[in-house]
């Protein structure tokens, strides 16, 4: 970038001496005969010409990053992203191409909108755009200055922690160990959401889906529940509020765009507050993680634990205490801090994201209600009326896996997916890209497109329906709601599974419906951005339950 910027400096320069030469007044010059001038006029002419014309000529061969839109000052092109940066990058996309370079603030991005340069990027280059920036506030404060999962960059610690994950957490046998646990807390939600309508209650969709999530991710990781049952003492209700106030802190903070990430300079001004927020957050978070895992200690003295009992904290613990981990150094090592950030990680992976396709999936079945018929019809023929979903009954619902499918497609929780990072210079498609160059791909995009989608904008799920089902691991780029390569979402059999039981369940046990006055045709799906991209207005419905009475008491 800068040689390139120094050398048009210089030959701007050399270009203005050159068409200046015809000006210059010879009868002036010291004495020289006008046939000596134009000797030396020639001579300078012949010489500099090529000269520029090389210089030209290699400027031309230097290594460029893509054409992008013109940007601002300092700022580049940040203050054009706005509230909503997955659909200005689609737009742009359409004027720059399938690829195309922004600057935010002092990093260089480049943005990909196809499934071809998805692909180059994640499955050709995938090794070197496997990292995250490794200089994110966030990042720093929130995940124990980058020894987590999600927000490392690509090295040795991460991919222990990542091999950790995927093959004793994310693992066949731990998902079937844990079936109760989510049928346990899928039947907490219909039960919550039955008492809302014993009360007159509208139900808000997100909220409850949120707790679904979060008591089973809470049980999973931490071996204990989000919310307060009916039971609860008040400790055990003071405890869940404090819990419930991290996890939404902690949700909004890294959500946020924070300025000095892109503008180190104005760091002093904590522009929006994040800075001073992640600042009074992490001690608490700190202080929590430590109880957890001192829990975890003691239960874990009493002796052996059973591997069908261990939550993911005993699992990240056994690696860490492990003598083949004791034994590395430096990068290698794993320790209490990147137990905790894993811990952290976990949480925020697997709280919001299923709860935001679920209630993205609902709000499409609203509005299509001959969708939302025909997805009852199947319920009702493969499970009945006197009982409630269960997983095993999934693999015989088609019509539900389409829908979910289709919703995945059109509703990609995470648009951007989580911006990677490049870990060297490197040259992809004949442009060069220094290191830390942010990678976006934008999924929304790439799954809206017209080029890979029949009528791309309609929820569809009948596309779905001939053929085998709807790959989203990665391996068709058309769709990307996981990501791929390296850094595709770990836990992507969990993700799908929880949301075609959410779907199939609450489709399955309530008649849900618009409240008064609101016909599906107007259901408003404007979207939010932040951490992911939800429904800006929560979806608040009417429920009645649809199966035999005595399943809700
Ligand atoms: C519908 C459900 C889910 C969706 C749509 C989803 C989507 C994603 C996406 C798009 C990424 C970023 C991929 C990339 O950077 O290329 C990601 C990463 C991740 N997800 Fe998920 N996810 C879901 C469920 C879960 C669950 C249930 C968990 C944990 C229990 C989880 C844990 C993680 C973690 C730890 C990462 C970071 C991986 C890394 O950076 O190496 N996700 N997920």
């Amino acid at each position: 970038m800068t040689r390139a910027t120094d050398q048009s400096g210089t030959m701007d320069y050399l270009t203005s001496t050159l068409t200046s030469i015809p000006s210059l007044d010879y009868s002036a010059a010291n004495g020289l005969t006008e046939q000596t001038m134009k000797f030396y006029v020639l001579l300078t002419t012949m010489i500099l010409v090529p000269l520029v014309l090389l210089m030209k000529l290699q400027q031309s061969r230097l290594p460029k990053l893509p054409p992008g839109p013109p940007g601002w000052p300092i700022l580049g092109h940040l203050p054009m992203l706005g509230n909503m940066p997955h659909q200005v990058m689609m737009e742009l996309s359409h004027k720059y191409g399938e690829i195309y370079s922004l600057k935010l603030g002092s990093r260089p991005c480049v943005v990909v909108s196809t499934p071809k340069m998805a692909r180059v990027f994640l499955e050709t280059h995938d090794k070197n755009w496997a990292s995250r920036s490794t200089d994110l506030m966030h990042s720093y404060y929130l995940s124990y200055d980058h020894k987590g999962i999600g927000f490392s960059p690509y090295g040795p610690n991460w991919r222990q922690l990542r091999k950790i994950v995927n093959e004793e957490i994310f693992t066949e046998k731990r998902m079937e160990a844990s079936t109760e646990i989510r049928k346990q807390e899928l039947h907490h939600m219909i039960r919550s959401i039955t008492h809302h309508v014993q009360q007159g209650k509208l139900v808000t969709f997100k909220m409850e889906g949120m707790a679904f999530t979060a008591n089973m991710m809470a049980r999973l990781v931490l071996n204990r529940r989000f919310t307060a049952g009916i039971n609860s003492t008040a400790e055990e209700v003071d405890k869940a509020k404090h819990f419930a106030y991290l996890v939404r802190e902690l949700f909004e903070l890294e959500g946020m765009l924070v300025i000095a990430d892109y503008v180190p300079w104005l760091r002093f001004l904590d522009i929006g507050g994040a800075e001073k927020r992640m600042k009074a957050l992490f001690p608490l978070f700190h202080e929590f993680l430590n109880q957890i895992i001192a829990e975890h200690e003691v239960k874990r003295q009493k002796g052996p634990i059973a591997e069908e009992d261990e939550d993911m904290v005993d699992v990240l613990l056994n690696a860490m205490n492990r003598k083949e981990n004791q034994d590395k150094v430096g990068d290698e090592y794993l320790d209490m801090d990147n137990v905790k950030a894993a811990i952290m990680d976990l949480f925020v992976g697997g709280v919001d994201t299923p709860n935001v396709l679920i209630e993205w999936t609902m709000a499409e079945l609203i509005r299509n209600p001959p969708l939302l018929r025909k997805l009852k019809e199947e319920l009702d023929s493969v499970v009945g009326k006197d009982r409630f979903v269960e997983e095993t009954d999934i693999p015989k619902l088609k019509y539900l896996r389409a829908v979910v499918g289709e919703a995945f497609r059109l509703h990609p929780a995470a648009p951007l997916l989580a911006p990677h990072a490049s870990l060297k210079d490197s040259e992809v498609e004949g442009y060069h890209f220094p290191a830390g160059t942010i990678l976006y791909i934008n999924t929304y995009a790439i799954s809206r497109s017209p080029e890979s989608w029949e009528r791309p904008l309609e929820f569809d799920p009948e596309r779905f329906m001939s053929g085998p089902d709807v790959d989203v691991s990665g391996r068709d780029f058309r769709i990307l709601p996981f990501g791929s390569g390296r850094r595709r979402c770990p836990a992507i059999n969990m993700g799908v599974l929880l949301s075609r039981f959410v779907i199939a369940s609450m489709v399955h046990a309530f008649d849900w419906s618009l409240p008064e006055g609101q016909i599906p045709e107007e259901l408003d799906m404007t979207e939010v951005s932040g951490l992911t991209v939800p429904l800006a207005k929560a979806l608040e419905l009417q429920a009645k339950p649809r199966l035999a009475p005595y399943l809700y008491i």
